[in-house]
């Protein structure tokens, strides 16, 4: 089975081509094999990109532990750069099918080949019912929440995932490693959720280390950098056009009049190999 390796801004994934590739039945151990750094391709998880009756393709993530998530905002601007530089798709202009609809991205390609992607990520979800989360508040904003022994504010919002956003003066590895996955798996995200610890730089900018669902630590989350960036707008501290400083690189987040979102970054191609199965 062809793979091809890529990123968005660290956020790395092996990418199959479902349109002329075989899979087996259970993907999420294929992907759980794939993905592994130590005895596998290595990644954050395994990307399909397969053909779509709505769009010009339609993208499936798997985390690293097998589960398969709605949506990645990396991932999908990577999908986009496959379909234009891979030529399923000729238009810089394409649509992409996810767990959340129908995404429309603008690439921006370079010598031929697409090296950013603005994507509108849509509207984003408030309701605690459709996060899902059993805090309260529509949108549930900076509510406390008991783990390990202290009381840390969330703010929970979907993307078409689900995310928890933590305000913090340092985003440290005891915030991310220790309170991330507690609050991953707290009962208050009943389909666990990605947490975010962001630091507030100015009204334009901040800094966000993730901790993610199914994968652990990540070097940069589109749908957590979208989540963060609303969410710091929410709570009054962002103007309406932000610029997320990740471990893996900035995506540029604007929440437009609209209501929609959009996510603007890097998508890169590493290399490609056959998977011996
Ligand atoms: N890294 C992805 C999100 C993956 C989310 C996944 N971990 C989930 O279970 O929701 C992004 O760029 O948006």
């Amino acid at each position: 089975m062809k793979f091809t390796k890529m990123h968005g801004a660290g956020n790395d994934y092996v990418y199959v081509n479902a349109f002329t590739e075989k899979l087996p039945s259970d993907l999420g151990e294929l992907a759980r094999k794939m993905a592994d750094r130590h005895f596998g391709i290595g990644g954050d998880g395994m990307i399909l990109i397969c053909p779509s009756e709505r769009a010009d393709a339609r993208m499936r993530m798997f985390n690293l532990d097998g589960s398969e998530g709605e949506m990645c905002g990396n991932g999908v601007r990577c999908v986009g750069k496959y379909v234009y530089d891979h030529g399923i798709a000729t238009k810089e202009t394409v649509t992409i099918e996810t767990g959340r609809g129908v995404l429309t991205l603008q690439l921006f390609p370079e010598n031929g080949k697409v090296a950013r992607v603005r994507v509108n990520m849509g509207k984003p979800i408030f309701n605690p019912i459709e996060i899902p989360t059993t805090l309260t508040g529509e949108p549930p904003k900076r509510q406390p929440v008991q783990v390990a022994g202290r009381t840390v504010e969330v703010t929970a919002i979907s993307m078409g995932n689900p995310h928890g956003v933590v305000f913090v003066d340092e985003p440290t590895d005891e915030w991310v490693l220790s309170i991330g996955p507690k609050l991953e798996t707290h009962p208050v995200f009943p389909r666990r959720a990605n947490i975010e610890f962001v630091k507030v730089l100015s009204r334009t900018e901040f800094q966000m280390r993730v901790w993610e669902r199914g994968s652990g630590e990540t070097w940069a989350c589109g749908t957590g950098a979208c989540a963060s960036a609303v969410a710091g707008m929410i709570n009054g501290l962002f103007d309406r056009k932000v610029l997320a400083h990740l471990r893996g690189g900035d995506l540029e987040i604007e929440w437009a009049d609209s209501g929609e979102v959009f996510m603007t970054g890097p998508a890169a191609e590493v290399f490609s190999g056959e998977w011996p199965e």
